[in-house]
């Protein structure tokens, strides 16, 4: 039967360096040194089993995810849930909040694949993460657009980004707070990692909702419909209607007027409603958080299992496509455990290089204005 430990207030406060993770390591009988210490004196356990060896303490496979919102959990939640990890770590300013997620999680253990969940507003937790997911930040009001977040959230990759990597120091760092394109060119100077190991979960997203409303039009699969956007997340991003296909066949050879102005059809219409869904939902229920957490979960499970699946990120731009600014913005990318490993020189239309250099030049202008 589980044991019920009360933690008296006075001992929280009393702890400077209190780690929730402890506490609900003790209340959840998760694998800790200090916990099988407790256990090996236990008289059930000596008599339940004879020990052949010690239990490893670590994983292979730590994500971190930073930042405990609605985004952070529908990461955790799809990285859990879909097996891509069941070493989550997470990080936080609210302690209650961070202590409420992670039994709230663990009551799901028996679903899931034994997880080891730990959770604290202490950056020690997160060491040896292989991961590392930004999802910290403050996010749009209704009216508000992704730019307007910059210095907020810069500020908060301030007091975050250094702390994480001295604890993994060879983690991939993945960064969704808005502007991501923006916070990962932050996030990669504050690291100082090499450029590889940091980028954005940019337009993975935007790419996914492009497909998906393709998709509904043509009624077919998402997975079948193969499209990218590319540039900002955000107003100013970039749909490669020239590349956009279905087995093959690309759908400007079969529509040539496809995604332009005069199009009869008004394809034109699909990456107008891409740029509103982020709108559209923070209208309806306040913020979005589903399907972003499903695309960090996937480019976490890239990472984590070494695939070197192309997804758009968000990567140093500076001599791609023509493009002379120290910016980030997304470009389909080949992801494997190092981070990025090459970037995919796609063969944009004058039109789809000239809308890239539009959101290169914005980036480089706001970015110019950041203290960092
Ligand atoms: N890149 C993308 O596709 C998307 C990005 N976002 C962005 O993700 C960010 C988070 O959004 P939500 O989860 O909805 O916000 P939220 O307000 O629900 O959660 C933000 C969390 O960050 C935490 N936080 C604040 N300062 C922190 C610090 N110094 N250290 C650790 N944690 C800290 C807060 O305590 C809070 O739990 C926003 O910037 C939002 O715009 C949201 C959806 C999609
Ligand atoms: C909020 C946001 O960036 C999105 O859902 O695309």
């Amino acid at each position: 039967m589980k044991r019920h430990i009360n933690v008296p207030n006075n001992f929280l406060k009393a702890t400077s360096n209190f780690k929730w993770s402890l506490f609900l390591l003790q209340e959840f009988h998760i694998c800790a040194s200090f916990k099988l210490n407790f256990r090996s004196k236990m008289s059930i356990i000596k008599n339940l089993f004879t020990n052949i060896s010690d239990p490893k303490q670590t994983t292979t496979r730590k994500v971190t995810v930073v930042g405990i919102g609605a985004v952070g959990m529908a990461t955790a939640f799809s990285l859990l849930c879909q097996g891509i990890t069941n070493d989550v770590c997470l990080i936080d300013v609210m302690e209650d909040r961070l202590r409420g997620e992670a039994m709230d999680l663990l009551h799901g253990s028996l679903f899931l694949k034994n997880p080891k969940i730990s959770a604290s507003k202490d950056f020690t937790e997160s060491a040896g993460s292989k991961v590392i997911i930004i999802t910290a930040g403050v996010r749009q009001q209704e009216g508000e657009s992704r730019l307007d977040l910059v210095q907020r959230n810069a500020n908060i990759m301030k007091t975050t980004i250094p702390n994480l990597v001295a604890q993994s120091p060879d983690a991939v760092l993945i960064v969704v707070s808005n502007p991501c394109d923006i916070l990962t060119y932050v996030a990669w100077k504050l690291s100082k990692l090499p450029i590889h190991r940091v980028f954005g979960s940019g337009t993975n997203l935007d790419s996914s909702r492009f497909r998906f409303l393709i998709s509904q039009k043509l009624g077919c699969s998402t997975s079948s419909v193969h499209g990218w956007i590319i540039g900002e997340h955000g107003d100013s991003s970039v749909p490669v209607w020239s590349g956009v296909n279905v087995a093959g066949v690309r759908l400007k050879e079969v529509s040539p007027k496809l995604g332009e102005d005069d199009d009869p059809e008004l394809w034109k219409k699909v990456h107008k409603d891409v740029i509103e869904a982020a709108y559209q939902i923070i209208k309806l229920k306040g913020f979005t958080n589903w399907a972003i957490g499903l695309s960090a979960a996937s480019l976490a499970n890239t990472v984590l299992t070494n695939q070197h699946n192309v997804h758009a990120v968000s990567v140093m731009t500076k001599g791609r496509h023509g493009l002379d600014y120290e910016v980030f913005l997304s470009l389909p990318a080949v992801i494997g455990s190092n981070g990025v490993e090459k970037v995919v020189m796609q063969h944009l239309s004058p039109s789809e290089r000239c809308a890239l250099k539009f959101s290169a030049a914005m980036m480089a202008d706001i970015q110019a204005g950041i203290k960092l």
